[in-house]
């Protein structure tokens, strides 16, 4: 079986799908996600501009706050209908009313708990009671608007008797759309689907309705259940931008879309959705809200179209269907990352030394390859910067090594002075010492001073710099060592700051016993 880009699927059905994006009303009820007035306005902005057909822009009677946003929301949009929330309260209507009038497509949202635990323990009503609420709250909000949206609040945790009058009740109240929230996340996806089906047989009128879903994730299935909620013919789904939301969060806007387009095969829907502004959508409702998107999360997480490991790599370099099934560009980003770390082989490394302008042959390939798992070993992602600090440290200690640092341990703390123990392979003999100094690097500098004297020079420069972000960073040191007006530079890369220096030093020493004996051939030690 081939899983064919998105764009190439010919769908064998079109039945349009609403998507109705609820990140700015249900998305900022999650705990610490509030957003100020201007974010609101961009978000709802974006939202607008890529094709969610309904914007639920907020809950008017909350606050002034959320009125004045939703009523803002409501003059900017050009294309989505605004949505308000209302309970079932006349008050709460007439507010809802006065926020989203402004639009040019307004809709009123209104809603009552149905389930034997909201009517008996939140509202303290009868069924009766609450069946009349529904008529006077409805009809008040349909002669207000003709856009009316009603939903039974925790309606998967109501009896089906019931919950099918209390839909024909609202319809026959003039709701257009009728919403099936799963408020506490309980529902399976089959459930979801028969209680679509079970609607649609049992409630007289409902077939002139919308029928929407509205799933939270509590049991990590609202994904599942929206669109199983499709497929028996909810034809509206309700969702949140990275499924921000009250709890675990809402069915996710992004993971909808980009199923109904890959999945167009089995589950023949579309929506208006311009799903190349996924990634823009998911990074600015990450920063209003300060909810950083997890690595792994579908379609819009980090690592959504990343690969570290060498089988995924290699795969990803010779066919990039091997591991994905959507292209990056379909959501909005410029590609796929390979990243390199320890689980990569040779084939990722080649590539991507490539791309860094450093052509290799096998061998050398090889040789490099070595080293790069030393380093990935030590270090959780190797970046660009990395390679190319190993690439350079390689070429400026290729020649003429007479010294090479083979063990280096050094005690530093608040408990002075600091020392090294450090062994130096010179001209293919083991030497060793112990120094002390005013810190770990002087410690060290001067355990290579005492096996190798070099009285006459002088350390001008000592330069260190983390070459990427993180506590595990590589450090790249240069050292620059001046003898009689003769100048030789050193350096080296490693996490570990102290034996990067103790590199550099050595790599610097190298060089400055090469440019004495082109000038006149002397011992090592000076
Ligand atoms: C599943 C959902 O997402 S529902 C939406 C949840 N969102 C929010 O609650 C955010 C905005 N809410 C708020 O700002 C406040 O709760 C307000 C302004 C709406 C109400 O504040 P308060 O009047 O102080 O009431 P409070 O929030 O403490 O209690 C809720 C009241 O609404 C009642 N209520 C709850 N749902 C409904 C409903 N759908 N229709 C009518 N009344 C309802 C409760 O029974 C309770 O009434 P009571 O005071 O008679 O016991
Ligand atoms: C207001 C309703 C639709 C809601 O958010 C829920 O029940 O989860
Ligand atoms: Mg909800």
């Amino acid at each position: 079986m081939t899983t064919p880009s998105a764009d190439k699927q010919a769908p064998a059905k079109q039945d349009r799908v609403l998507i109705f994006d609820t990140t700015l009303r249900d998305g900022e009820q999650s705990p610490g996600a509030s957003m100020t007035h201007e974010e609101k306005l961009a978000i709802a902005e974006l939202l607008d501009d890529m094709g969610v057909d309904i914007i639920e822009a907020g809950f008017p009677i909350a606050s002034e706050g959320d009125f004045e946003a939703v009523s803002d929301i409501a003059r900017l949009a050009k294309r989505s209908v605004i949505c308000g929330l209302a309970r079932a309260s006349i008050g709460d209507i007439d507010r809802c009313w006065d926020a989203v009038r402004h639009a040019k497509r307004p809709r009123i949202h209104t809603f009552i708990g149905t389930s034997p635990l909201h009517r008996e323990h939140q509202l303290s009503m009868s069924k009766e009671q609450v069946l009349e609420k529904i008529t006077a709250t409805v009809s008040h909000a349909r002669n207000l608007c003709e856009d009316i949206q009603w939903s039974p609040m925790d309606a998967t945790r109501t009896e089906e008797d019931f919950l099918c009058l209390a839909i024909e009740t609202a319809v026959k109240a003039g709701a257009t759309t009728i919403n099936i929230p799963d408020t506490v996340g309980y529902t399976a996806p089959g459930e979801s689907a028969q209680i679509i089906r079970m609607l649609l047989e049992r409630v007289p009128g409902l077939d002139k309705c919308i029928i929407a879903t509205h799933c939270h994730n509590d049991l990590g299935m609202a994904t599942a259940n929206s669109l199983a909620a499709v497929e028996a013919g909810a034809r509206q789904i309700e969702c949140t931008i990275n499924g921000l939301g009250e709890r675990a969060g809402n069915t996710a806007l992004e993971e909808v879309v980009m199923a109904l387009r890959v999945r167009n095969d089995i589950m023949p829907f579309s929506t208006g959705v311009d799903s190349t502004r996924l990634m823009q959508a998911s990074r600015m409702v990450a920063s209003a809200a300060g909810f950083p998107v997890q690595f792994n999360k579908a379609i819009v997480g980090k690592n959504a179209f990343a690969h570290e490991s060498g089988i995924h790599q290699d795969g990803m370099l010779k066919h990039s269907g091997t591991f994905e099934i959507m292209r990056p560009a379909d959501v909005g980003l410029n590609a796929t990352a390979l990243v390199l770390g320890k689980h990569s082989g040779r084939h990722a490394l080649k590539n991507k030394l490539k791309e860094l302008g450093y052509e290799l042959g096998d061998n050398q390939i090889a040789d490099v390859f070595v080293r790069f798992k030393a380093l990935a070993d030590r270090k959780k992602e190797v970046y660009d910067e990395d390679l190319v600090a190993l690439m350079e440290v390689e070429a400026s200690s290729a020649a003429n090594e007479r010294i090479r640092v083979k063990s280096l341990r050094v005690v530093c703390g608040t408990e002075g002075p600091q020392t090294a123990d450090l062994v130096l392979e010179i001209d293919g003999a083991d030497h060793e010492t112990h120094a002390t100094g005013d810190g770990p690097v002087d410690a060290a500098f001067n355990a290579v001073k005492a096996l190798v004297p070099h009285g006459g020079a002088r350390l001008q420069l000592y330069q260190v710099h983390a070459v990427t972000e993180g506590t595990d960073a590589q450090a790249t040191v240069t050292v620059r060592l001046e003898e009689e007006g003769k100048i030789a530079s050193g350096q080296s890369a490693d996490t570990d700051t102290v034996v990067a220096s103790t590199k550099a030093y050595v790599n610097a020493l190298n060089k400055l016993i090469v440019r004495r004996k082109k000038s006149a051939p002397q011992a090592l030690s000076a």
